[in-house]
C-alpha cells in the first residue's frame, strides 16, 4: 500500500513501512495521484524496510504528521492474538458467574438497599459480558470493518457506561455498610429500599445519557489505515471533544468513588477493631478473618480499576491528538490501555466474590442451590427483612455486631 500526503510518501509491505520526500531525491517514489487519503504510516520500530531509511529531516516532517493519532498506523500484531483469548477465557467464566448470581438474586426479596445495589450491579455485569464476544471478534480483526465500526459506536460505549456504573454502585455499596454502622436503622433516607431504587435508577439514566454523544458523534466515514479502524476516526470534531470530556469525567467518577471507599472502610475496620476490643475475643482466627472481608471490596476494586485510569489520561490525549507523541509511544500506551482495560473487565468476574463474602442471604442460597436443598422462602424472606433492624439495635448494645453487619 503506498500512501502520500503532501511531499511525503509512505509504502507499506508486510507490517514493514518507510516513508520519503517524494520529489528532488535519489530513488524516491514516483508520484501518484492517491485518492482519498485513508491514513498516513510512520515508521515502526522494528521496520525490516532498512533499505529506505528516513533522513534527520524526513524523520522530523513524519513526526509533525504523526503528531495526532488518526496518523499513526495501531500496531495490533500482538494485541489481536493475546485480548481475543484473555477476552474469550473471561466470557465463559464471567457468563457462568453472572448468570448464577441473577439467578439467584432474582429469587431474592429486594428488602435492604444492600440487595438493590447488588441486583443492579449484576445487571451491569451481564451487560457487559454480553458486549465481549463482540470485543473479541474486532480485536481479532475478524469480519469486515463494519463489525469493527459496530463495535466502536455502540458496543465498546456499553462496555465502558457498564463499568462505571458498576464502580458507582460499589461505591454505594461501601457507603451502604458504612450508614448501617453509624446510623440507626430508617433515621437516614439512603437506607430506605425505595430510595435505593431511586438511585440505582439515577446512576443508569446519568451514565447512559452521558454516553449517548459518544454513540450520536461517532457518525463519520471511518478512515481504516493499516486495516485496523481506530474508534475515534469515526468522529467529528464534537466527538472528539465529547470523548474526552466524558472520560476526564469518569476518572473524576472512578477516584471520586475511591476516597468515598477509603472513607467508609476506614471508619468501618476502626468500629470492626474496637468491638473486637471491647468483647475481648480471643479468636484471632476469626479477628483476621473479618478484616479480610471488609477490605475485599477496596481491594477487588483498585488492583481492578486502579491501572485503567492511570494508563487512560495520556491515552486519550493522544486520541485527541491534545498530546503530541510519537508513533511509537502511541502504540505503547494503546496496548497499555488495552492491558489494563481487561483487568478492569475481569471485575466481572471478581463481583460475585463479594456477593459470596459480604450478602449472607446470596452465600446460603448458593450454597443450598450446590448442595440442591430446599430452602424454605418464608424463613429467608424472614431473615432478610430483619436482619437490618436486628443488626443495628444490637451494635447500639454490643459493638460485637459489627461484625454482623459486614456480614448481611
Ligand atoms: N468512559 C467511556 N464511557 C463511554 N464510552 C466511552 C468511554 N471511553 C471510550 N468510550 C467510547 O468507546 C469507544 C471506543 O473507545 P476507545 O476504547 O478509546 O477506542 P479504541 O478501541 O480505538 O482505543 C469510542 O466510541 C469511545 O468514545
Amino acid at each position: 500500500m503506498q500512501i502520500e500526503v503532501g511531499q511525503i510518501s509512505c509504502k507499506v509491505e508486510g507490517g514493514a513501512m518507510g516513508c520519503r520526500r517524494k520529489q528532488g531525491r535519489k530513488g524516491s517514489f514516483t508520484q501518484r495521484k492517491t485518492g482519498k487519503l485513508i491514513g498516513i504510516v510512520t515508521r515502526q520500530p522494528h521496520s525490516s524496510s532498512g533499505d529506505h531509511p528516513l533522513s534527520t529531516e524526513d524523520q522530523k516532517m513524519n513526526n509533525t504528521l504523526s503528531n495526532t493519532s488518526i496518523k499513526c498506523v495501531r500496531d495490533t500484531s500482538v494485541t489481536a492474538v493475546i485480548f481475543p483469548c484473555l477476552y474469550s477465557i473471561l466470557f465463559v467464566v464471567a457468563l457462568i458467574l453472572n448468570s448464577l448470581a441473577a439467578w439467584i438474586f432474582f429469587s431474592i426479596p429486594s428488602s435492604s438497599t444492600f440487595v438493590v445495589f447488588l441486583k443492579n450491579v449484576v445487571v451491569a455485569d451481564l451487560l457487559m459480558t454480553l458486549t465481549i464476544p463482540l470485543r473479541v471478534l474486532s480485536d481479532a480483526g475478524v469480519g469486515h470493518w463494519q463489525l469493527r465500526a459496530f463495535h466502536c459506536r455502540y458496543s465498546a460505549v456499553l462496555f465502558y457506561i457498564t463499568m462505571y456504573i458498576s464502580i458507582l454502585l460499589l461505591g454505594l455499596i461501601s457507603l451502604d455498610r458504612y450508614l448501617k454502622i453509624v446510623r440507626p436503622p430508617g433515621k437516614c433516607a439512603l437506607q430506605r429500599v425505595r430510595v435505593g431504587q431511586a438511585l440505582s435508577a439515577a446512576v443508569w439514566v446519568v451514565m447512559l445519557s452521558l454516553a449517548l454523544p459518544n454513540v450520536i458523534l461517532s457518525d463519520q466515514q471511518p478512515r481504516v489505515s493499516g486495516g485496523k479502524l481506530k474508534c475515534t476516526s469515526m468522529k467529528s470534531k464534537a466527538g472528539l471533544l465529547w470523548h474526552e470530556g466524558f472520560n476526564y469525567f469518569c476518572q473524576v467518577v472512578f477516584w471520586g468513588t475511591l476516597a468515598l471507599m477509603v472513607v467508609c472502610y476506614t471508619f468501618i475496620s476502626k468500629k470492626v477493631y474496637e468491638s473486637y476490643k471491647a468483647s475481648k475475643s480471643k479468636s484471632q482466627a476469626v479477628s483476621r478473618r473479618t478484616k479480610a472481608k471488609v477490605f475485599v471490596v477496596v481491594g477487588v476494586f483498585f488492583i481492578c480499576f486502579a491501572p485503567f485510569h492511570f494508563a487512560r489520561v495520556p491515552y486519550t490525549l493522544t486520541q485527541t491528538g491534545s498530546m503530541v507523541s510519537h508513533c511509537q509511544a502511541q502504540n505503547a500506551l494503546y496496548i497499555a490501555k488495552e492491558t489494563t482495560l481487561w483487568l478492569s473487565a475481569t471485575n466481572v468476574c471478581l463481583d460475585p466474590l463479594i456477593y459470596v463474602f459480604l450478602c449472607k442471604v446470596f452465600s446460603k442460597r448458593l450454597a443450598a442451590a450446590i448442595c440442591c436443598k430446599p430452602l424454605y422462602k418464608g424463613a429467608m424472606e424472614s431473615h432478610t427483612a430483619t436482619s437490618t433492624q436486628m443488626e443495628m439495635s444490637q451494635i447500639a448494645q454490643s459493638n460485637r455486631m459489627s461484625y454482623s453487619t459486614m456480614e448481611k
